[in-house]
């Protein structure tokens, strides 16, 4: 996006709602709730922080000392809690500027605000029914049920919590999209000219269990198969830009958990030696898999595969991630206005982009299973 803008206003829909007459309504929600994964902000803060993250769950001692360090390398502070903030001043700017005046709460799942302390704080409010924006794009249950479950034991921790209603997956909404696209032809501008025209584009994700993946989505497979539908219409849409058609892949990082359990490969470090052993010039990483500058991007892609494109010679970009394009942010309040128009029985166009429509609203009665067993989770169809 360029940085100032003619208008003041922020931006429309392309083909929707150009100019704001009246208020939109957002009933049956008297506020939006941001859910995220939340991150330690000072040294002291990462054990108590990855014990949150890890407990019950069998990550080996080696690796949480690893990520640890990770963490450390960067003074004990994740970005995302800052990243929060500025999504969450971004969005109640764009919210404001539509004329919805609806307060918008945060709360996380790993660390300060936790959800519990946010549902007490929202319900002295007065807050009867939020809509929930999760941080994390995809199906898996890592990346949507654990949230529900989270949810859920919020809720049971506060009882008189509003009602909660998780808007649907937006990996294949237009702002989420278009602000990839135009992050990957920024990077890919960015390529010494030698290394642009023959650059692979790696589109980089969280690694899960293969096992996750074969379950995520009601009928498996959906982890994978939402994220390749994605980086197809991000390379389709550069092509339109550029005129040329990057070969491109999708690969993982953050691999955790005991090395005998099959994860999703390859490796993105993996995956550049691959690209320099077979000529390839170029290669800019898109971290579709994260909706702002997590750890995992700073870290594993900005230190760690920089680091080997380094070594091993290969021209190197990172793509921006989507963070707080008016693009993504104006994406919520689509999200939130579509969701309410549902919930009080009226039609309303569901924006989607590529080779898979809209997804549900609430989420199907068994998909993305715990491995560790049934949870009670909010927002399903069964909840
Ligand atoms: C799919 C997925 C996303 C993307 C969707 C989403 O955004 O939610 C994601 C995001 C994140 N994961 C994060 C941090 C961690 N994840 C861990 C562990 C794990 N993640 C997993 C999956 C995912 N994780 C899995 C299958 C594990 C194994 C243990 C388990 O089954 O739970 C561990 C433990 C140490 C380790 O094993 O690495 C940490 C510290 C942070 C915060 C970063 C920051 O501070 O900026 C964020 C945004
Ligand atoms: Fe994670």
């Amino acid at each position: 996006m360029p940085a100032s803008q003619s208008q003041p206003q922020p931006h429309p829909q392309p083909d929707e709602q150009p100019t704001v007459t009246s208020s939109p309504d957002t009933g049956p929600y008297d506020a939006l709730l941001l859910v995220s994964f939340g991150g330690p902000e000072k040294p002291d803060d990462v054990v108590p922080f990855l014990e949150n993250v890890t407990r019950g769950r069998g990550i080996p001692r080696e690796r949480l000392e690893e990520v640890g360090q990770h963490y450390y390398l960067f003074g004990g502070r994740s970005p995302i809690n800052d990243q929060n903030r500025e999504f969450l001043a971004a969005l109640r700017e764009d919210l404001k500027g539509a004329g919805i005046d609806l307060p918008v709460y945060w709360g996380n799942r790993n660390w300060d605000p936790y959800l519990a302390d946010t549902l007490r704080r929202m319900a002295a409010d007065g807050i009867s029914r939020a809509a929930c924006f999760m941080t994390s794009a995809y199906s898996s249950y890592s990346s949507c049920r654990q949230y529900r479950e989270n949810l859920a034991d919020a809720v049971a921790e506060v009882p008189e919590a509003p009602r909660l209603d998780k808007l649907r997956h937006y990996f294949n909404h237009p702002g989420f999209v278009e602000a990839v696209v135009d992050a990957t032809l920024a990077a890919l501008a960015e390529l010494p000219d030698v290394a642009r025209e023959g650059a692979h584009l790696a589109f980089v994700t969280h690694s899960i269990p293969t096992a996750m993946n074969d379950t995520s989505g009601p009928d498996g497979g959906a982890y994978l198969a939402q994220h390749r539908s994605v980086a197809q219409e991000v390379v389709d849409r550069v092509r339109e830009e550029t005129g040329r058609r990057h070969p491109h892949e999708v690969v993982f990082c953050s691999r955790s958990g005991a090395p005998h359990v099959p994860w999703l490969e390859p490796d993105v470090n993996d995956h550049l030696r691959a690209l320099r052993d077979s000529g390839v010039p170029g290669v800019v990483m898109v971290p579709v898999g994260f909706v702002s500058d997590h750890m995992e991007v700073i870290y594993d892609l900005d230190t760690e595969a920089m680091a080997t494109a380094e070594e091993i010679g290969l021209p190197a970009r990172r793509a921006a991630t989507a963070g707080v394009d008016p693009r993504f942010v104006a994406a919520v309040r689509d999200l939130l206005l579509e969701r309410a128009a549902v919930e009080r029985g009226e039609e309303r166009r569901r924006a989607a982009v590529g080779s898979m429509d809209a997804l549900w609203d609430r989420c199907p009665v068994g998909c993305c299973p715990n491995p560790r067993g049934d949870r009670p989770a909010l927002c399903g169809s069964g909840s």
